[in-house]
């Protein structure tokens, strides 16, 4: 018989079910607390009854959960310095949307070594999650694999949909079954109407094929979630954060029937990806707001210990540490500074 399946599958390596990692490492009755905590704070943000400015900061991804611990005790401390003005959530990246390839996050790859130990990633992702919620700071991250949301959400406070995923129909089906409150970022061509589409469909009830807790293929039925907001993050056709691309997005989330409650990431196509460029654009979504303008409700820095990037892959010992492997971020040094600025304009 000729062969017809499995042509080009070179390894299929079953998954722990995700009830049994949420029972090994298993959230505490505070951490839920925590957690419950934290969404309806960012809930009350999104719909104005909590006038603080949400900033979503930190590492583009997590590859070293060492240095990913130091930057968070750094942030938890500065997050008590501003609360009164700032809600601060560390982004707590495990999984990477590639433009073609690379490596694709901590959940992946955890040994940057290519060897896609995803159990031992989900692992690492859990603990880590626990570890920074232990220090007080609410988590975001970017839910890219429709399952990975079964091993890690309950300990997620905020999520993203990413400007390579906004289109699809599966992670807007994923997003109208989530618990938490979530961003959809306008796509890598700048457009907004993908993002509209999916705050919409997300927010309705959905069927469709997924995974339950006890790892079986599963048909889930969703009944919409109503806490998704646009993130502005730029695209091909340049920056979208003026006050001129802000108000026409204001215009066109209303004219369409979506929340007008704004995001905006200061990296990404915002900055062209250079963090030199970050903090420029990073103030003028703070003066956008301190002047006025309430519908900007957060903003999103890409941020690490020390500045830029680094390339990868390369010998693991040759790796600076604190240094995104990813996209270039803005040092600790300059996200305090930005982060004070903030609280003394607002
Ligand atoms: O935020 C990270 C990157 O911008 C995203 O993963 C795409 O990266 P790439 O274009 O280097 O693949
Ligand atoms: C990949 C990211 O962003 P975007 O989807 O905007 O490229 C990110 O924030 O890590």
């Amino acid at each position: 018989m000729a062969q017809v399946t499995d042509l080009h599958v070179t390894q299929n390596i079953p998954l722990p079910a995700p009830a049994l990692l949420l029972n090994e490492i298993a959230r505490s009755p505070e951490q839920a607390e925590f957690m419950a905590q934290s969404r309806e704070i960012i809930r009350n943000i999104l719909n104005g009854t909590d006038p603080r400015f949400l900033l979503i900061v930190g590492p583009c991804s997590i590859h070293d959960t060492k240095a990913g611990i130091e930057y968070a005790q750094k942030l938890a401390k500065l997050a008590e310095e501003v609360k009164d003005k700032v809600y601060i959530v560390m982004r707590v990246y495990f999984e990477k949307p590639r433009t073609t390839v690379g490596w694709k996050g901590l959940i992946m790859d955890p040994k940057l070594d290519g060897s896609d130990n995803i159990p031992e990633g989900l692992r690492q992702a859990r603990t880590f999650l626990r570890q920074v919620i232990d220090c007080g700071l609410p988590t975001a991250t970017e839910l890219l694999d429709p399952i990975t949301p079964q091993y890690i959400a309950d300990l997620i406070s905020w999520s993203a949909i990413g400007a390579r995923t906004t289109e699809s129909q599966t992670h807007r089906q994923m997003a109208s079954g989530l618990s938490m409150p979530l961003g959809f970022k306008n796509t890598t061509t700048g457009d907004l109407i993908a993002a509209v589409n999916a705050i919409k469909a997300a927010g309705k009830p959905q069927t469709f094929l997924g995974v339950s807790e006890q790892g079986v293929a599963s048909a889930v039925t969703t009944s919409g979630n109503p806490d998704c907001h646009i993130i502005l993050r730029g695209g091909d056709k340049g920056p979208n954060y003026g006050a001129d691309d802000v108000a026409t997005a204001i215009e066109y989330l209303t004219g369409n029937g979506a929340s007008d409650a704004i995001m905006i990431d200061a990296s990404h196509a915002n900055c062209s990806k250079d963090d030199k460029k970050m903090p420029a654009v990073y103030q003028e979504i703070v003066r956008q707001r301190a002047a006025g303008n309430t519908k900007i409700i957060g903003a999103m820095l890409e941020s690490h210990l020390v500045a830029g990037n680094q390339s990868f892959p390369q010998p693991l010992e040759d790796l600076t540490y604190g240094q995104s492997i990813t996209d270039k971020c803005i040092d600790w040094a300059t996200t305090e500074t930005l982060v004070r600025e903030t609280a003394d304009k607002l």
